[in-house]
């Protein structure tokens, strides 16, 4: 022990009053001393330097001038409690210094006795641990949140979540859990950088709180997942109202992160507890099952969890698999895909001016697959690619083909996918595929869907450019569907729109459709464009929209997309429809 050693060298009686004094006065630590009755008799240099009250403002005062008013009188009570019976007392405390900050000290408060046992003094020593605290809370908070959006993160919504779902079982009520995952963020970091997506996970996170009230939580998981709880919801009814809520918040005008106008879109999984969970893990397990079916749904839409989704989800796993092993599969001489072709024709002449490819997939387990079902899986799981590289070789020999079978003048159109326009070397690609079959770009057109011509402007219009100073025709397909801005596409170096086929089904009866046909081909004319109605299928439709002023027609009317050898056929024996 210190005080054995120094005992043995330098016995206690033989240290000096002036000793004690150097040692009290020069000791590092804030001391404070009292006498019985708590009237402060002597401090050191480190108390005044740490309180700020030098030592005659304080002597023959009583400590309690030092109270920050932050700690109850019970807790005071408590402490001189423990003090009187245990003779010590450890503990945080707030105090207030001399200018009026409160700050917080470790002290410990140990009665002094004499030789009678009769308390004679109380000592109080304390080091201020305001830094320590501080540093401690950055801790914590660095640990509970996500450093770039600010929000909390997967640990804290965890616990979060865990304290929620106990409070509602206690009170027999239900927690909301809404997975929030962007649609193609991917492609925002891959094609403008991590900066930029960055930029705009922050953006998101700001209008997401803005969503919500003060006691919901909203929390980031990791790369472009977020979570919003909702505690004590009365009803699936509201959970759907703040799921649109934040489905428009975040899409309804774009985020502007530097010279990039960015327009983010959510795929919204919901589970709500108890009923699709009981605990956290199969909550959070469920809203992801929910958000998967969202994006299988074409995505920026919500889904509600359903106990089938689970089967879903097993036989949209079994798909990628096929469509993979399909991929894989194709060689020169035998491919699990094909192509479909479907007549477009010239409303002026009543002649077919040209073809739309479509692929077509067979496999022998799982049978024909419809596209719609194909192209999206293969978009969401990287397989777009590709198939999508297969399709325009497939596409350009077939115009070979279809040139030496004696037809002329057929321009085919390809279905370009958001995926294939992430790529800069596609232009290079279709010169080179043009190249191989002895093609020109006129014999080629290509189409992309209103939605992928939103999803990376910059890239987009860079690429479209290149098609366009080619000489290849460009086309905007499912126009009227997406949330494109007119002021974006007008940059765009587009020749065609092509009006989707949900307007043309009910033209003839309902107004709302005929007028937005109606507002599309004036609009299209107007900017220069080319109108192509989809999804002709009755005399009365082809009239209707003749009668619009539609450049183009394309349909069951005239056709269903046919085989290659099927559409040679039936473009030999065409006779012009004209109106
Ligand atoms: N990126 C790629 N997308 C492709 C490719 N091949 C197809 N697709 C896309 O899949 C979606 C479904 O295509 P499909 O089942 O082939 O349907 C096409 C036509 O059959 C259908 N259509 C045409 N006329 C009518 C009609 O009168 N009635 C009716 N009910 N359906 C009709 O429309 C589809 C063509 O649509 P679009 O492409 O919008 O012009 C579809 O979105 C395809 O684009 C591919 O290789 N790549």
């Amino acid at each position: 022990m210190p005080g054995t050693a120094l005992a043995n060298t330098n016995p206690a009686s033989e240290l000096s009053a002036a000793v004690l004094q150097r040692i009290f006065l020069q000791c590092s630590e804030a001391v404070l001393i009292t006498d019985r009755n708590n009237c402060i008799v002597a401090v050191n240099a480190a108390f005044s330097e740490m309180s700020g009250y030098p030592a005659e403002e304080v002597i023959g005062g009583n400590p309690r001038m030092f109270a920050s008013g932050r700690n109850e009188p019970a807790f005071y009570a408590s402490m001189w409690r423990a003090i009187n019976e245990q003779g010590v007392w450890s503990g945080e405390i707030w105090d207030r210094r001399k200018d009026g900050q409160l700050y917080p000290i470790w002290l410990t408060v140990s009665a002094v006795t004499d030789n009678t046992g009769e308390v004679s003094n109380y000592v109080a020593t304390f080091t201020d641990i305001g830094e320590r605290i501080e540093a401690t809370q950055q801790l914590l908070h660095l640990a509970y949140h996500d450093p770039l959006t600010l929000l909390p993160n997967r640990l804290a919504f965890e616990s979060q979540l865990e304290l929620a779902i106990r409070s509602c079982e206690r009170d027999h009520k239900q927690v909301a859990l809404m997975l929030i995952d962007l649609d193609h963020f991917k492609t925002v970091n891959d094609t403008l950088g991590h900066a930029t997506g960055d930029e705009l996970l922050k953006s998101v996170a700001i209008r997401l709180r803005d969503c919500v009230r003060a006691s919901d939580i909203v929390a980031r998981l990791g790369g472009d997942e977020f979570v919003v709880v909702l505690p004590d919801i009365d009803s699936a009814m509201t959970v759907a109202t703040l799921a649109g809520k934040v489905q428009h918040r975040l899409a309804d005008h774009s985020h502007q992160i530097g010279v990039h106008s960015l327009y983010a879109t959510p795929s919204i999984g919901i589970s709500i507890y108890p009923g699709d969970g009981r605990d956290r893990e199969t909550l959070l397990r469920n809203a992801d099952v929910a958000m998967y079916h969202a994006k299988d749904r074409g995505r920026n839409n919500y889904q509600f969890y359903a106990s089938r989704m689970n089967e879903a989800a097993g036989e949209r796993l079994q798909m990628e698999n096929a469509l993979r092993q399909a991929l894989a599969s194709i060689t020169p001489e035998h491919s699990p895909f094909s192509l479909h072709f479907q007549p477009q024709i010239n409303v002026a002449d009543g002649r077919v001016v040209g073809l739309e490819a479509l692929a077509r997939w067979h496999d022998p387990v799982l049978g024909q697959v419809p596209p719609d079902r194909f192209i999206r899986i293969a978009e969401d799981s990287g397989l777009m690619q590709p198939l999508g590289d297969w399709v325009f070789w497939e596409t350009c020999r077939h115009i070979r083909r279809f040139r030496e079978a004696g037809l002329s003048g057929l321009r085919v159109a390809v279905n370009i996918s958001a995926q294939q326009l992430r790529h800069e070397a596609l232009p290079m690609l279709v010169r080179g595929v043009l190249a191989c079959y002895d093609l020109t770009p006129q014999d080629l057109e290509l189409e992309i869907t209103e939605s992928t011509a939103m999803q990376n402007p910059d890239l987009t219009l860079a690429i479209l450019n290149q098609f366009s100073d080619m000489g290849i025709v460009l086309a905007i397909d499912d126009f009227g569907t997406g949330y494109s801005s007119l002021a974006y596409l007008k940059h765009l170096p587009i020749h065609r729109l092509k009006l989707d086929r949900s307007f043309v089904k009910d033209i003839e009866t309902d107004a709302n459709d005929a007028a937005i046909c109606s507002a599309t081909v004036a609009l299209g004319h107007n900017l220069g464009l080319e109108l192509v109605a989809e999804g002709v299928e009755t005399d009365i439709q082809r009239e209707f929209l003749t009668r619009l002023g539609c450049d183009v027609l394309q349909g069951f009317f005239y056709s269903k997309p046919l085989p290659a050898d099927q559409i040679i056929e039936y473009l030999r024996h065409f006779q012009p429809v004209t109106p």
